[in-house]
């Protein structure tokens, strides 16, 4: 049996198409798929329905042809970027789905941590290393980040997406971004009120949001960090904590 056969793939969800909503890509019109399982637990995750393991039951494990199906039926067959998150998507073997989607013209961007390096990192187009800030409660490990570097090589552009909250995870983006000057980087205000696993109509405070945003603004600004971009998650103005959008 081929490699794209036999893969089995573990999703929490497929959904598009909807406007990316952070970071480089943001408004380019994008199905995702979200893999299930995360080897992190930040405190602020807002996609807890893909990270814990008690929604297992809601995950499906599926081949390469079925979620290839259900994605070109989301996008009436007409390519365009896949985005892979999650969870972790990295700890998934994305590598046959990547081959199937780019014979047919499709492009693939993923979303990832950094805390584990695939080979087949090497085969996408956008690969988006979002490194976790201390009030997420994550250590981050450099030498993995590293190592995804290594593997994604030339192909993929690379961006850095730093999620900011306080003082401290500015400094860590700061720091971040100095030792990694070729890297574009995003930063992302963090969202107080992520909703819980099973509520994705919970409240959510986008005045508080945007208070981050404009206090982001302000510290980058006054700073003279005149590399760093900063950008709200678009679609979370939008549609708030609502899943599938
Ligand atoms: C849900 S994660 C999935 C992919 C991967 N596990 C990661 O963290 O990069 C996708 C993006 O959402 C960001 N994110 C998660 N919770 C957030 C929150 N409460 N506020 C703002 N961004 C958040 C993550 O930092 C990451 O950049
Ligand atoms: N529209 C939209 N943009 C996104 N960018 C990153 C997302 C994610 O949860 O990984 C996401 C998402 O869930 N929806
Ligand atoms: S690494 Fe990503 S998916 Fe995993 S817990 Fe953190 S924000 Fe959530
Ligand atoms: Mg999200």
């Amino acid at each position: 049996m081929s490699e794209a056969r036999e893969t089995r793939i573990r999703v929490s969800e497929i959904f598009g198409p909807t406007i990316q909503g952070e970071g480089i890509l943001i408004g380019l019109p994008t199905v995702f798929v979200r893999t299930g399982g995360c080897d992190y637990r930040c405190s602020w995750c807002d996609t807890l329905h893909a990270v814990d393991s008690d929604n297992r039951d809601q995950w499906q494990q599926m081949s390469v042809d079925e979620i290839w199906q259900k994605v070109t039926r989301l996008s009436g067959g007409r390519p365009l970027t896949v985005s892979l998150s999650g969870g972790n998507p990295a700890i998934q073997p994305l590598g046959p789905l990547i081959a199937r989607g780019h014979d047919q013209g499709y492009s693939f961007a993923l979303e990832t941590q950094a805390s584990i390096a695939k080979e087949w990192f090497a085969e996408l187009d956008v690969l988006v290393l979002s490194p976790k800030p201390p009030s997420s409660g994550m250590v981050t490990d450099w030498d993995a980040f590293d190592d995804c570097l290594r593997q994604a090589g030339d192909r993929p552009q690379i961006a850095l997406k730093i999620v900011v909250f306080d003082d401290r995870d500015y400094a860590y983006a700061r720091d971040a971004s100095t030792r990694y000057p070729r890297l574009s980087i995003y930063l992302q205000p963090g969202n107080h009120t992520p909703p819980p696993p099973d509520q994705d109509d919970a409240m959510i405070d986008i005045d508080g949001i945007m208070d981050r945003m404009r206090w982001l603004v302000d510290k980058v600004t006054n700073d003279g960090w005149f590399e760093a971009r900063v950008l709200p998650q678009l679609h979370v103005l939008l549609w708030g904590n609502k899943r599938g959008v």
